[in-house]
């Protein structure tokens, strides 16, 4: 099957300093990727490298493409989680399906399908009519993450798409992207979260000082090497029925 995303010696810097380093991967269709890795280890950066958000060195295979094109392959969920005016829930995802709209056209039968199916995914059936910005901060991010979802693109890249979430959203937003990929789309989602990650994604990237230092299934990455180099953690991985669970024990100093 053919890569949705192939980043190949990816490099950003920032004066001389590369933030990130000779960055190589590629996310085939049916993977959930979280990349981890501590505060500045050049998360954000690779991602909106990647996406051609950036100046970089190296390749991107998104970065390539027009913005059209772009948008068809990937859609992006940025940190910021800033909603600036006053629109409703429903129109708000509907932005979500411009990349598919010819220019000028209103939204049709497809169209309001997946934008119903984006707010059900995220538990914002009923939210239709709300002003997105008279939701509270977390009931926000699940708008702009349904609006992802309702561009239906092959792939979705997410800057820590659960920060700010309750629990059980956390839970399911995670079991949205993990369904995403069992149905042949591909996700790679930045998270701070070891345990969730570790539990929903099917491969992880651990990141630190700007290179890619591991990259594979998380029980094989979630070393105690690995946890106390990169993360300074003392902390184990039980392999449980319910997938791996990740036990933070203290800090390494
Ligand atoms: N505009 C900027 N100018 C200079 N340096 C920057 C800029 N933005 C980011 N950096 C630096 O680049 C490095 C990587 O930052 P980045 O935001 O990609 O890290 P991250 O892994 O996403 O971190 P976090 O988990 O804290 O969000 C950091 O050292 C940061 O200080």
């Amino acid at each position: 099957m053919s890569a949705l995303l192939e980043i190949r010696d990816l490099t950003v810097r920032r004066g001389e300093c590369p933030v990130v380093d000779h960055a190589t991967f590629t996310i085939a269709p049916g993977e959930c990727v979280g990349l981890i890795g501590p505060n500045g280890a050049g998360k954000t950066t690779l991602l909106r490298a990647a996406l051609g958000l950036m100046s970089h060195e190296g390749r991107s295979s998104l970065a390539a493409l027009s913005a059209r094109a772009r948008a068809r392959q990937a859609a992006w969920l940025p940190q910021a989680r800033e909603i600036a005016w006053p629109v409703e829930v429903e129109r708000l995802v509907t932005l979500g399906r411009l990349p598919h709209l010819p220019w000028g056209h209103r939204p049709g039968a497809v169209d309001r399908a997946a934008i119903a199916a984006a707010l059900a995914r995220m538990g914002l059936t009923g939210f239709e009519s709300r002003r997105a910005t008279e939701l509270s901060g977390g009931e926000q991010a699940r708008v702009l993450i349904a609006r992802a979802l309702a561009q239906e693109s092959p792939l979705l890249m997410a800057d820590e798409p659960i920060a700010g979430l309750d629990p059980a959203a956390q839970i399911a937003t995670l079991e949205t992207f993990s369904n995403l990929a069992r149905e042949g789309r591909a996700v790679i989602a930045s998270l701070h979260d070891l345990s969730l990650a570790a539990r929903y994604c099917s491969r992880l990237l651990i990141m630190d000082k700007g290179r890619i230092v591991a990259d594979g299934r998380p029980e094989d990455v979630l070393t105690e090497d690995a946890l106390a180099r990169v993360f300074h953690l003392r902390a184990r991985v039980h392999a449980t029925a319910d997938g791996p669970l990740f036990q933070p024990l203290g800090v390494v100093t």
